[in-house]
């Protein structure tokens, strides 16, 4: 997970060298984003959840690993010096002429890794339910989701650093994310045989099945589809979310815009915030685990993800300070732990182990349909409310960011109505996990 959210955001530091080296566009660079999550929208992550449950996390985790790798060369060689020039770039070149070929075959490779990427997601989040069912599996979710959020710090540190070294180029830090996956890929082969050894001691088949429960029927997912708490869950996660990845992709702009600093001095301020994050998470999760209160965690989460968007929109552009930009992060990187600690915890509360696999996949592909689509609309809002400017000025991005807040807010009133029919049904998701 480490190596894959880096491979997510290296290009995030890197919009304006993409756009003058490879001529990415605001509006390309969105689309580019929104390609990872596309096949997973179009059916792909239903899928790796039926494969996930009725095949297990072994064989599924190493499948996404491999697809992550491949993903990644593709990307790689698309972004090459060796792809400028071929055949294949005058092909991808002449037609739809205003998506750079380049963009289209990166695009290509980052869809198969998000494919991998996603799926190795829920399989991870499956692997610590079984592995800490019972005991501290908030904890482990927390120290996992911290691991994710350092290779998000770690790449926007490290990307601009590679990229800008002589001669500067944007093929460097593809390279290096690429054989960083391969490591990936090898890393969960060992733990395969881990699991192998935990199944053994467990009693369990090959598959880590057969159990105390019933296997997994595809028929089993219309007990998802039916749970009016399952959707809340679904929808607080994909409003979340939307405002908070497809804002990693334009932040380093959005700061360079308002502050008026270098693509690096702003990479080197926003990196702060997932490591913030993966600072709190794991304290989060451990509270989580003994005290709850995860329905109250998401609440409060929303409300200051509504309070940083809104001093990004309308604080920054008034006042470019960099204290203001380095708070509004740092309490961004708090909302951005209390929202996942409590809510990637909490679908094991409300759904059967046997069909987890499933209710993760479900929930990731809802919110990739909205990780697809904001990057693109928030690409086009720029570009449209951006209209007269020209090369080299700054970004407006007061109006865009209002598309953030709204997802904040409608995310808040949803963790209002989850916490509403917890009390009322007792799903539990304001008690600890851990059962003494
Ligand atoms: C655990 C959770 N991950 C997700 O929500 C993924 N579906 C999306 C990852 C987006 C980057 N590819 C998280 O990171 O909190």
């Amino acid at each position: 997970m480490f190596f894959g959210y880096m491979f997510v955001d290296l290009m995030s530091p890197l919009q304006s060298m993409i756009e003058a080296q490879r001529g990415w566009t605001p509006d390309v660079f969105g689309m580019y984003g929104s390609s990872e999550f596309i096949l997973n929208v179009f059916g792909f992550l239903i899928l790796a959840g039926i494969i996930l449950d009725k095949m297990g996390v072994r064989f599924t985790g190493q499948l996404s690993a491999s697809l992550m790798f491949i993903g990644a060369c593709l990307k790689y060689y698309a972004v090459s010096d060796s792809f400028a020039g071929s055949g294949i770039e005058t092909w991808l070149g002449s037609w739809w002429t205003s998506f750079p070929a380049s963009a289209k075959l990166a695009s290509l490779g980052f869809m198969i890794f998000g494919c991998g990427m996603e799926m190795a997601g829920i399989t991870v989040s499956k692997a610590i339910a079984k592995w800490f069912e019972g005991k501290e599996m908030a904890l482990a979710m927390g120290l996992e989701m911290a691991i994710a959020r350092v290779g998000v710090f770690a790449i926007f540190s490290i990307s601009p650093w590679l990229a800008d070294m002589a001669p500067a180029t944007v093929v460097r830090p593809v390279a290096f994310c690429t054989v960083l996956l391969l490591i990936g890929l090898l890393t969960f082969v060992i733990f395969s045989f881990m699991d192998r050894k935990l199944d053994k001691q467990l009693g369990l088949d090959s598959r880590g099945g057969g159990g105390s429960e019933e296997e997994f029927k595809v028929s089993d997912l219309k007990y998802i589809l039916s749970s009016k708490v399952f959707w809340i869950i679904a929808f607080l996660c994909v409003l979340y979310y939307s405002a908070i990845f497809p804002f990693q992709r334009f932040a380093t702009n959005m700061l360079e815009s308002n502050l008026g600093v270098s693509a690096q001095t702003a990479a080197d301020i926003f990196r702060w915030f997932p490591m913030g994050a993966a600072a709190i998470t794991p304290f989060l999760g451990r509270y989580l685990d003994h005290k709850g209160k995860g329905a109250t965690m998401l609440i409060l989460g929303a409300i200051l993800m509504i309070v940083c968007h809104l001093t990004f929109a309308f604080v920054l552009p008034e006042f470019p300070s960099k204290p203001v930009a380095y708070g509004s992060i740092v309490l961004l990187g708090i909302s951005f732990s209390l929202v996942p600690a409590a809510l990637w915890p909490s679908v094991p509360k409300i759904v059967e182990t046997r069909y987890l696999g499933s209710a993760y996949s479900l929930i990731f592909w809802i919110q990739n349909i909205g990780l697809c689509l904001f990057p693109m609309l928030f690409g086009f809002a720029l570009k449209y409310f951006n209209a007269g400017r020209t090369e080299g000025m700054p970004y407006d991005y007061t109006r865009p960011m209002l598309i953030f807040v709204a997802c904040g807010v409608l995310a808040m009133l949803l963790g209002l109505w989850l916490k509403a029919e917890d009390r009322k049904k007792k799903y539990g998701l304001e008690l600890p996990n851990i059962k003494k």
